[in-house]
């Protein structure tokens, strides 16, 4: 990288910089090119010259889409990336043009040292930034977890999310304080996908998929190996028996000393855990879902007819309301899945916190959620596998993870449909799902290359 790259990228991130002119515009991309360069070169006085004394910017990202940060990763150099991080205004989630964080950089370069001070980075400016949205959100609100939520800043994640990008087809427009127009996605405002018409059909390979109006993937068929390894895990030891008897027979037994099995799945799709968790018969089974197509497709499925089944017609911020208005029992729940789709992290944060409402208290009691937070970058998987992880022992909960292999299957990959193309890592939401389709030939979901196999969670209450 010691010849000069040509045009740089511009996306200052805290939008602190206001040249006086272009000439003086010029001259700081300039310096910022050169401590790039410098750090690159392992070149340490030059480095500390520029960011100690000239204050050169150091989130300018080269025609790569590089950062300082960057090639410290790449050098491995652990006192620059603190030096560009402490004394600089590094900036640790910044993707290159190939999607990849300074710490995904370091993770291809096996730079173990640098690796693990970028994921410490990352776990500290997340936490931080969790704690700054709950005050935030207290300071002016009054209620539940939910409200929190509505409030919820974009994260690194969502920063990093290729579905937050503007300019999709079908996107709306909203007018910001600033005045500024922001395109709402389908994929990552949550009303916007509310309000949209889903498509359920089969891609060329005969997967059932759930598209939203931007051609995104809502829910494919290649997940069924995590929901169906979701399910196992959160029924089994403890209710693996009722796999051999009808619901009925259960029913009857029940009515002795048999324990019942009531579980609740946030966000339906194509239905696919909720098939999986059928196999256990549970005594009660709600489902939350608020999309009316999501709706009609379960109802056409005779989803509304099995016995114990039963659907809450809302999103999961109006059952809490409705739980706390009376209007909807406190059951205590053996089982709790949470999955939606175009929620960002924050709101998956404040589902947890409502958890220990939520789980019965038996021993046996599991909750999981689709963790595919931050999975197009390995560094921001690992940021996110930890930070979710905090917040859940914050409120009593402790979490086993274990791995699905995704790709070994070979599902990882589903052919465009034809649908209309949008321009994703996916918590975008907290659903973080990147599934959308580009036009023609394939695009991996899963990118076993840059995260590895998929983590599920398991999480217990710890009494
Ligand atoms: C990824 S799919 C779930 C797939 C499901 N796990 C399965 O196995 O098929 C996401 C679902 O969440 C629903 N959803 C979106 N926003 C929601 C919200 N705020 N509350 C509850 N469900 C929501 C979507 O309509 C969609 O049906």
């Amino acid at each position: 990288m010691s010849s000069a790259p040509p045009p740089v990228q511009v996306s200052n991130p805290t939008g602190d910089l206001a040249p006086a002119t272009a000439a003086d515009l010029d001259e700081r991309l300039a310096l910022s090119l050169r401590l790039i360069d410098a750090v690159y070169d392992r070149d340490d006085r030059l480095v500390q010259h520029l960011v100690l004394e000239e204050h050169a910017e150091c989130w300018v990202q080269d025609a790569q889409g590089w950062t300082a940060l960057h090639a410290a990763a790449h050098t491995g150099s652990v006192d620059h990336i603190k030096l560009l991080l402490r004394k600089g205004n590094a900036v640790w989630s910044i993707p290159d043009n190939l999607g990849c964080t300074a710490g995904d950089i370091a993770f291809s370069m096996n730079n173990t040292d640098a690796y693990e001070e970028l994921l410490a980075e990352g776990i500290r400016s997340e936490m931080l930034r969790a704690v700054l949205e709950a005050a935030h959100s207290s300071s002016g609100e009054s209620d539940a977890a939910s409200d929190a939520a509505d409030d919820a800043d974009m994260t690194a994640l969502d920063a990093s999310r290729p579905d937050v990008e503007a300019g999709a087809s079908a996107a709306s427009d909203s007018t910001t304080a600033a005045g500024a127009v922001a395109q709402l996605s389908t994929a990552s405002d949550n009303a916007t996908f509310l309000a949209s018409r889903l498509t359920f059909t089969h891609d060329s390979r005969g997967q059932p998929i759930a598209l939203d109006a931007e051609g995104n993937g809502v829910m494919m068929g290649w997940e069924s190996g995590i929901m169906h390894q979701t399910a196992r895990r959160m029924c089994e030891p403890a209710w693996g028996d009722r796999r051999d008897k009808s619901w009925a027979e259960l029913h009857s037994e029940e009515e002795g000393d048999r324990e019942k099995l009531r579980v609740m799945n946030v966000g339906f799709g194509l239905g696919i855990i909720d098939t999986y968790l059928q196999e256990y018969h549970p005594t009660q089974h709600l489902v939350i879902e608020p999309h009316p197509d999501v709706l009609a497709f379960a109802r056409e499925n005779g989803w509304y007819d099995k016995p114990g089944v039963r659907f809450y017609e809302g999103t999961w911020k109006d059952y809490l309301k409705a739980l706390e208005a009376g209007d909807e029992e406190y059951v205590g729940w053996d089982g709790v899945y949470f999955d939606t789709y175009s929620e960002h992290y924050a709101d998956l944060h404040a589902f947890f916190q409502t958890l220990p409402d939520l789980l019965s208290t038996s021993p046996n009691a599991r909750f999981s959620f689709f963790h595919g937070l931050g999975a197009t970058s390995r560094l921001l998987y690992d940021v996110y596998t930890s930070v979710s992880e905090m917040h859940l022992r914050e409120i009593g909960l402790a979490t086993d993870w274990s791995e699905v292999d995704v790709a070994g299957e070979g599902v990882g990959r589903w052919e465009a449909t034809g649908a209309s193309s949008a321009g994703a890592p996916g918590a975008g939401a907290a659903g973080a799902r990147d599934k959308r389709t580009e036009g023609e030939g394939e695009k991996k979901y899963w990118r076993e290359e840059m995260v590895g196999r998929y983590r599920l969670p398991l999480c217990r209450l710890e009494f």
